[in-house]
């Protein structure tokens, strides 16, 4: 298979990562996450001290941040100024603050330009399985393949906490519910299902369903 670009969107805890990992490693494609994009830029914006209820302090510091990503499944990972950032991107802070960085529009035209790059060297390789918000939409609206992963509220509010350690399903349903209003009303690409997207509601599935149920539409649709 050549030069396949599968298009992974959705909110947060529908299962984006997971199953896009996944699906690069059963195909031998690349993976890109470019949620880790946005969650870096806010973290260096974080660690300059910038004020992040202020975007035009965001967009005149939007060029400086040099990020690097590794688009191997089995390694992913971000690297900002040289040095590997793949813990505190995931900080509560960055979680709290990176809505805001990514509604500001030069920050996103910025990653959106870098992650065409990445995904026209994966072309080369292969192709790509590539996850976020806007990627159907704007990123890669060429894709074939195209998935919008939803699970209901509670499911993601149960992952989510799961995997943070004294967090309670209350408090991330709670978060998770900020962050995607924020995510679908900011006014540059919102979180929003392209039109030849397929919907795959993950609530009930495990993940190597969610997985299986992807190859499957790879298969009939690239
Ligand atoms: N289908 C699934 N069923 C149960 N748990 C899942 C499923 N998919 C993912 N998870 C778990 O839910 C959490 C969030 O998944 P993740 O892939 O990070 O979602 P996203 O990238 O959309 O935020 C992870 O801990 C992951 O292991
Ligand atoms: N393509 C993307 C990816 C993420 N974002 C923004 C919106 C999200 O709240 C943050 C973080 O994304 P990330 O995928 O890491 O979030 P979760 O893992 O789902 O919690 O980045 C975006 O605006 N566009």
């Amino acid at each position: 298979m050549s030069g396949l670009i599968v298009a992974m969107d959705g909110p947060s805890g529908s299962g984006k990562s997971s199953a896009s990992r996944g699906v690069a490693r059963a195909l031998g494609l690349r993976y890109l996450d470019t949620g880790a994009m946005y969650r870096a830029v806010t973290w260096w914006m974080l660690q300059m001290e910038i004020d992040l209820d202020d975007p035009a302090a965001i967009a005149a510091r939007s060029g400086e941040p040099a990020l690097e990503l590794n688009t191997d499944p089995d390694f992913p990972g971000v690297t900002l100024d040289g040095v590997r950032v793949d813990g505190p991107i995931r900080y509560p802070e960055v979680t709290r603050a990176v809505s805001a960085v990514s509604a500001v529009p030069e920050v996103r035209s910025r990653l959106v330009a870098l992650q065409r790059e990445l995904i026209e060297v994966a072309l080369k390789e292969g192709g790509i399985v590539v996850e976020g918000r806007d990627i159907g939409t704007v990123v890669a609206p060429q894709a074939p393949v195209k998935v919008y992963l939803t699970a209901s509220e509670e499911a993601r509010a149960m992952r989510r906490s799961a995997e943070l350690a004294g967090s309670t399903v209350a408090a991330q349903r709670v978060e998770l519910a900020r962050r995607d209003t924020l995510d679908s009303t900011r006014k540059t690409d919102p979180l929003a299902m392209a039109a030849d997207a397929v919907e795959l509601d993950t609530t009930a599935l495990n993940l190597d369903e969610v997985i299986a149920e992807v190859l499957r539409l790879v298969k009939e649709r690239a």
